[in-house]
């Protein structure tokens, strides 16, 4: 680990419409335990290299917040199962920010908008190609609109922003009942509080085991690794967890997740002395680092659960585009044949970011309606 670039957003390198196509496994199983704990020599009959299957996780969740949305919204035109037409007037809606001309940032934010016509939510686009004629003032300005519009529940800037503008001043704007991606720096802070263990300032209950009774927004991509977790049926509860990378998108947040869950959290990083034997004590391993491949099988205790957030292009010549995508982990190199579970690149955690956000969506819309 030789370089910081764990501070980065890492998921901005590509742009590609990916057929995903992996191993499928049997998603709806459910283990009462994971990351074996096995010590050398440990249970032979351990199973290991199962793939966790996040796009058709994240396809069951879609479907869930559809069936949960139609029946409770009278104007949404989707139905399934015959069912449709609710009680409560409009939809979820969600506003996109899109600033710059990034290949990759318009990918993903049309992957977004696709996932929210088919899940019966509305989303409205405003895009700043022109990045020298574009001020903070004019950003800024929009975001207040979206604001004051009952009509918008969720609010989105695509990251990264140009370097003239300062992130910190536009994520500050977002009303934070409005922020789905949880960056505005009152839902960090009620992340990272302990104060909000149990129950947060109001009062309210707090249920960590339920991500989304949580009463506010936890970022897409960190809670989606949760959820893997969960629908594994992988029990965090006193279970050793790295968390590799410390960025304010993925690892920082994922880390006080996982000890809202009563994991014992190590958090490595660029800096870290002897990553790989810190590594090889996990029961659970967060890899968002942004560099490809860097985490090799035998830094990977045997039977323990591998969530890979890393999304890097690497050259291909035999792939159709020339490149193809790698996660942070090692997983033809080895590492999923040790691991108990592990989550492919592509087909992992990405699908699961976008499902959350949807989530995020219409439990502010929910909350709106009450
Ligand atoms: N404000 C903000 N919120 C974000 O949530 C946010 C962002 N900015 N900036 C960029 C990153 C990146 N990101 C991804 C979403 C889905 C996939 C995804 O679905 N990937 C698929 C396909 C891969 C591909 O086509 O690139 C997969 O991994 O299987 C990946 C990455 C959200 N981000």
């Amino acid at each position: 680990m030789s370089s910081s670039s764990d501070d980065n957003d890492n998921n901005n390198d590509v742009d590609v419409d990916v057929d995903v196509d992996v191993d499928v496994d049997d998603t709806g199983l459910h283990k009462p335990n994971c990351g074996g704990g096995a010590s050398e020599g440990g249970d032979v009959t351990m199973e290991l290299g199962r793939i966790i299957d996040g796009k058709a996780i994240a396809d069951a969740i879609r479907t869930e917040i559809s069936r949960e949305l139609i029946g409770r919204a009278a104007d949404v035109d989707v139905v399934v199962d015959g069912i449709g037409g609710g009680k409560i007037g409009g939809r979820p809606g969600l506003a996109v920010m899109l600033v710059g001309n990034r290949a990759d940032s318009a990918t993903y934010v049309r992957m977004k908008q696709r996932a929210c016509a088919d899940a019966g939510i509305s989303s409205y686009l405003e895009t700043y190609p022109d990045v020298d004629g574009v001020t903070e003032e004019m950003l800024l300005d929009r975001i207040r609109r979206w604001n004051d519009d009952d009509d918008v529940h969720g609010i989105l800037v695509q990251l990264p922003l140009p370097p003239k503008i300062d992130e910190g001043r536009i994520l500050g704007a977002v009303n934070p009942a409005k922020d789905v991606d949880g960056l505005h720096p009152s839902n960090v802070a009620r992340l990272f509080s302990s104060d909000t263990h149990d129950r947060t300032h109001d009062g309210e209950r707090l249920d960590w085991t339920d991500l989304s009774s949580v009463p506010f927004h936890l970022p897409c991509t960190p809670q989606g690794c949760v959820e893997l977790l969960d629908r594994i049926g992988c029990d965090i509860e006193g279970k050793r967890a790295v968390v590799i990378g410390r960025s304010n998108l993925v690892g920082l947040p994922v880390a006080m997740m996982l000890v809202h869950r009563n994991a014992t959290v190590t958090i490595v990083h660029s800096r870290t002395v002897d990553a790989r034997d810190v590594v090889r004590e996990a029961d659970i391993v967060i890899a968002a680092a942004g560099k490809a491949n860097m985490v090799k099988s035998d830094w990977l205790k045997r039977g323990c659960v591998v969530i890979d957030v890393g999304i890097n292009a690497i050259n291909d010549s035999t792939a159709k585009r020339g490149y193809r995508l790698v996660g942070d982990v090692d997983y033809d190199g080895g590492a999923k044949d040790v691991a108990g579970w592990i989550t492919p690149v592509p087909g992992g955690v990405g699908p699961m970011t976008i499902a959350m956000l949807l989530r995020n969506t219409y439990n502010s819309w929910k909350r709106a309606n009450k």
